[in-house]
């Protein structure tokens, strides 16, 4: 179970427990209304009415001439979109010439288009059927229908279609943002690592998966070994969620927990019993932050964010979490005390292990599709599958 402080006996969480303590350490974040542009990537907070009915009026689908009763038609004015309506009811033998989209006449039977049409000075003729080329008042959407569901997605299109029905603010909830921390003094952030140093793998993944989960990456600080730099950080930062990485452990440049016992923090998980990823934490700042510390090693890493940090953003977010359950196809061996999180792809036959699953590396986690939570002392058949954020 759960430890709250680190150098007493440590008895690491287990990854289930873990999962619902991360997810229980956060509550949906209070919906906010706001500009249409500032909604794109949000939920929807509540369902999307049509403020307006889709056409507004009855108009013209076709460049043409509107006609009322049976041709020919004496032309009688012009209605263009934007322009002036033709004020009075069209009268039988009546036409006016329209653009598309303009409002048709009171008394409009049909749009005759223009290569339809035979026309003779101001007289017109051709063959319609009633209501032809009309669009009538509400016909693609009526004033008040629900259009989109409370949680949908606000998408490129949904804000199209949120503007024509009327909006200029959504109420959203807003995505979290999270602060990344990258500690490590070997750390390096491009080029060929020279002996003794190693390129960030943990910061090029982090905003991918962070916005998959529903947050968004609001600024990463690279920080040097040494408390004071990350106590600083902590201090002041405002971000819903920080994620620190690397300085999980008890080596000597370990000063996470260190750093958090001076802040104050309430620590929640300490240590999982999972592999690879056992030194990941979660606590909360007396400021209301959560801090997800993230071991360095870069497969481990990704565990922990799936385990702790990918369940809070979506938790944060109002965004429901999906679970998949598979046959394992290929040989796996599981811990007598810890989860095993298994890099594997997804195959008619079952979830197959791809292999490379050393924590220090992501190779078997590029290959993958998901991993398989292998539970301590496993034999059955049936895993969960956490899914890994696809590209695009
Ligand atoms: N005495 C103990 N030592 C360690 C334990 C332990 O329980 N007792 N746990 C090991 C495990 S498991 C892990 S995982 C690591 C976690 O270490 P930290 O979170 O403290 O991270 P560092 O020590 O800074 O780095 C570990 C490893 O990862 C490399 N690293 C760090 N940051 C990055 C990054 N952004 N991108 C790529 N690689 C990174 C770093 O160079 C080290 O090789 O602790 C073990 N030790
Ligand atoms: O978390 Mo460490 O393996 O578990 O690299």
């Amino acid at each position: 179970m759960t430890v709250l402080r680190h150098d007493l006996v440590v008895e690491s969480t287990t990854w289930v427990t873990a999962r619902a303590l991360a997810k229980g350490a956060a509550a949906p974040l209070e919906p906010a209304s706001v500009p249409l542009a500032d909604a794109l990537g949000g939920r929807l907070a509540a369902p999307l009415p049509a403020l307006v009915a889709v056409p507004g009026v009855d108009v013209s689908a076709m460049d043409g001439y509107a006609v009322a009763g049976a041709g020919p038609w004496r032309v009688v004015g012009r209605v263009l979109a934007g322009g002036a309506c033709y004020g009075e009811e069209l009268r039988p033998g009546e036409a006016v010439e329209i653009a598309t989209g303009a409002p048709a006449p009171p008394g409009a039977l049909a749009v005759l288009p223009y290569e339809q049409a035979a026309v003779d000075g101001a007289r017109v003729d051709g063959a319609v059927e009633p209501g032809r080329h009309l669009r009538r008042r509400g016909e693609d959407i009526a004033e008040g229908a629900v259009v989109l569901g409370a949680g949908a997605v606000v998408t490129p299109v949904a804000l199209g279609l949120a503007a024509a029905l009327g909006h200029d603010e959504l109420l959203v909830r807003p995505r979290p943002r999270v602060a990344v921390l990258i500690t490590g003094d070997e750390v390096v952030h491009e080029g060929l690592p020279a002996p003794g140093r190693v390129r960030d793998a943990i910061g090029p993944f982090l905003p991918g998966l962070v916005s998959w989960a529903g947050g968004r990456v609001a600024s990463t600080d690279r920080l040097p070994d040494g408390p004071q730099a990350l106590r600083a950080a902590l201090a002041a930062d405002g971000a819903d969620v920080v994620a620190v990485c690397g300085a999980s452990s008890k080596g000597p440049a370990d000063h996470l927990r260190a750093v958090l016992g001076d802040l104050g923090a309430d620590v929640i998980v300490d240590g999982v019993a999972v592999r690879p990823g056992h030194p990941q934490l979660l606590a909360r700042l007396p400021g209301g932050s959560l801090v997800v510390g993230l071991p360095g090693n870069p497969f481990a890493a990704l565990g922990a964010a799936l385990t702790l940090l990918a369940p809070i953003l979506r938790e944060l977010a109002g965004i429901p979490v999906r679970t998949e359950a598979s046959a394992l196809a290929g040989a796996v061996r599981a811990h007598p005390r810890d989860t095993r999180l298994v890099p594997v792809r997804r195959s008619g036959r079952g979830a197959v292990p791809v292999g490379h699953d050393r924590p220090g590396s992501l190779w078997g986690a590029a290959l993958a599709d998901a991993l398989a939570v292998v539970p301590p002392g496993w034999a059955g058949e049936q895993v969960e599958l956490i899914e890994l954020p696809p590209g695009g």
